[in-house]
């Protein structure tokens, strides 16, 4: 059974359609990344699948128990205020000083537990905002925008963190980036939405198809092959080439235009 799944999801802001039937599924262990324009419906559609918004029309159902960890898109502190990393992870909730320890090590960030959080650079800090949706022990993750303001090879380290994550917990990741040149290797399933689902498939498939072209343009695809070329080269883990594309096959192969 899948951990989450829409069926014929529609979602209203007031009286403004933002979601039109949508059908989504994600099953655990999975890494799907959203893709999309600003204003298609990407936060709306995570906060629906949390369940922070209820669907207009449809139905959403959760995996019995599920545990969702979540890693907002901003996270405004208070400048003034002295509060270190150790006292943020223990907020709302208290946590032990294991867990927390535990928490940052798997975020990368386990030097970090004595910072203050105001002083650290922008790649530290959304990697303490993970450590803190890994203290749930997620079965789902969900990353809304999580690498907004880093630079490319921050970005990249980030999403690296990200399939170590899913490779040592085995947890399914559910993502929305902008950034698909980097993102998209990393992922199992791209959606492509647009107030509905465009496109779906293998990152390259949805590169190719007329649906994403139209909304991002073509530019996207050189330089996802050549950042899957780097990473092929520092992760022996991952097959050592890139296969050959042939876009009519992607086409054939994509699921779900409208
Ligand atoms: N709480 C709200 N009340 C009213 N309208 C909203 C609300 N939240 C979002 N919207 C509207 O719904 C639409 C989709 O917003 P949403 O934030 O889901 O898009 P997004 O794809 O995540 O955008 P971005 O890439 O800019 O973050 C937008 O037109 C937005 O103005």
């Amino acid at each position: 059974m899948s951990l989450v799944k829409l069926t014929g999801v529609s979602v209203r802001h007031n009286a403004n359609p933002v979601l039109h039937n949508v059908n989504f599924a994600i099953d655990r262990g999975e890494i799907v990344t959203i893709v999309g324009p600003n204003g298609s419906g990407k936060s709306t559609f995570l906060r629906t699948i949390i369940g922070a918004l209820r669907p207009t029309l449809g139905a959403v159902s959760r995996a019995q128990g599920l545990r969702i960890g979540y890693v907002p898109q901003k996270l405004h502190i208070d400048p003034t205020l002295p509060l270190n990393v150790r006292r943020f992870l223990s907020l709302p909730h208290s946590v032990s000083d294991a867990a927390a320890q535990k928490a940052l090590e798997q975020a990368g960030a386990g030097q970090l537990m004595k910072r203050q959080m105001t002083k650290l650079s922008g790649g530290q800090f959304q990697r303490v905002l993970l450590a803190r949706a890994l203290l749930c022990n997620p079965q789902l993750l969900i990353l809304d925008e999580a690498t907004q303001g880093l630079d490319q090879p921050g970005s990249a380290a980030f999403y690296q963190q990200i399939e170590q994550l899913r490779r040592d917990l085995g947890c399914a990741i559910l993502m929305v980036s902008h950034e698909l040149h980097v993102v998209m290797a990393a992922s199992d399933r791209v959606i492509c939405l647009n107030g509905h689902i465009c496109c779906e498939g293998a990152p390259e498939h949805v590169a190719s198809a007329p649906e994403y072209r139209a909304l991002f343009g073509t530019g996207t695809q050189g330089a996802l092959a050549l950042y899957r070329h780097e990473h092929n080269h520092s992760h022996d883990h991952r097959c050592g080439h890139d296969h050959a594309h042939d876009p009519q096959t992607a086409n054939a192969e994509l699921t779900g235009p409208h």
